[in-house]
């Protein structure tokens, strides 16, 4: 009996990866619709036929200069909404959300098939389908059909830090996996017109953007066959919080952030973290520039600094990227994702490689 308990153990214990789970790749994506902040008062307010309620569309314009936002990507263009006027109406039914771009990214830069990918990670605020997103991306993909499939739906704002902490799970207690996190934003369920009274549809307009991120984890990269993976960022530790006590004074703040020491993507989130930390401004540059040129995202918008950090990395900005970070999302309940990130490549390590 003793050494039969014995042999499951190790049979466990081969099927457990020997490193650390780490990001190999990162795709993005966003519609092609560009939206200048400045602009979007006066298209929102047409838009809903709402143009008689001037005082509110003057609130509006100066909230939306508060958030920390300049541009946003919307799929719902004005044609669209006048040719849907039933996106008006909360009852209409969810849209799909197109995913394939920032996925076939991600693969890419991986260099491997997609058939390789083992396990596949959704998440989406943008309704809720049987079966599910997951379920279309298999063929679409080309993925296996035996591919073992995990949908995330309605985690808020920090549905892609839970994703990424799933997928590192997942990478991490079976070998030789690799997991395909896909998280996708169509905002256009919560496009509906200003109301007196009703602030946080105002925040909602002039904070949230529409994008897709996908990113491949997978731990024990392999050099063979070519091309080799290239780690990016080592996830050493997750967790989650739920904080019942909490109550936002204003608005609940999805801060997301990873890599540099700590960030945060909305700007009440961004300037609590700053104001508590007393952070050097470089430490949330990746997580600001995300917000200003994309808007909040939802779970979506971790993948994005993510991807900014690994620019930064590239292009020689050190002073932003540090070795060691953490990376925060805050969502509803209040819940907080947590996650720390060990930079791959650092100086030190190259110069170890090459020696
Ligand atoms: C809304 C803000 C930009 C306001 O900025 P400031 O507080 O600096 O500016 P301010 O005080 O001058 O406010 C600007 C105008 O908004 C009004 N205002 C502010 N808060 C208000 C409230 N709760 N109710 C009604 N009005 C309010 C002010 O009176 C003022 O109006 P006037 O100009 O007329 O005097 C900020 O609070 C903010 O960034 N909030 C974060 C929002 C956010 O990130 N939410 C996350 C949602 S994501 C989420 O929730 C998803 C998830 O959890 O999963």
């Amino acid at each position: 009996m003793g050494s039969a308990s014995a042999n499951v153990r190790e049979i466990c214990r081969a099927q457990r990866a020997d490193g650390p789970a780490a990001v190999l790749a990162i795709g993005t994506a966003n519609p092609a619709n560009c939206v200048l902040q400045d602009e979007f008062p006066d298209f929102y307010f047409r838009a809903t036929k709402s143009d008689h309620l001037t005082g509110l569309k003057e609130k509006f314009k100066r909230v939306c200069q508060k958030l920390g936002v300049q541009k946003r990507y919307l799929h719902h263009t004005e044609e669209l909404l006048s040719a849907h006027p039933e996106f008006l109406d909360d009852s209409s039914p969810s849209l799909d959300a197109r995913l394939d771009i920032a996925c076939r990214k991600a693969i890419a830069e991986w260099g491997r098939p997609a058939a390789d990918i083992t396990h596949l990670v959704v998440t989406t605020n943008s309704g809720a389908h049987i079966p599910g997103v997951d379920f279309r991306l298999v063929p679409l993909l080309g993925l296996r059909p035996t591919v073992r499939r995990t949908m995330l739906y309605l985690n808020g704002c920090f549905a892609g830090a839970a994703a990424l902490r799933l997928a590192r799970d997942l990478a991490e207690n079976n070998r030789g996996a690799r997991v395909l996190v896909v998280c996708a934003e169509v905002t256009v369920l919560l496009f509906n017109g200003p109301e007196e009274g009703c602030f946080q549809t105002l925040v909602n307009q002039g904070l949230f953007g529409d994008g897709k991120g996908a990113v491949i984890v997978g731990a024990d990269p392999v050099a063979v066959p070519a091309p080799a993976e290239r780690p990016l960022f080592e996830i050493v530790s997750a967790a989650q919080r739920r904080r019942p006590s909490y109550r936002s004074p204003r608005a609940s703040s999805p801060c997301t952030s990873p890599g540099a020491d700590t960030a945060a993507t909305s700007p009440l989130g961004s300037d609590q973290v700053d104001a508590v930390l007393k952070l050097k401004p470089e430490k949330l540059a990746a997580s600001r520039r995300v917000l200003s040129e994309y808007g909040n995202m939802f779970g979506v918008t971790v993948i994005f600094v993510l991807d900014e950090l690994r620019r930064r990395m590239e292009n020689g900005e050190e002073e932003g990227t540090p070795e060691w970070g953490v990376m925060v999302a805050f969502g509803p309940g209040l819940t907080v994702e947590t996650m720390v990130l060990h930079r791959s490549g650092t100086p030190a390590e190259k110069k170890l490689a090459e020696a």
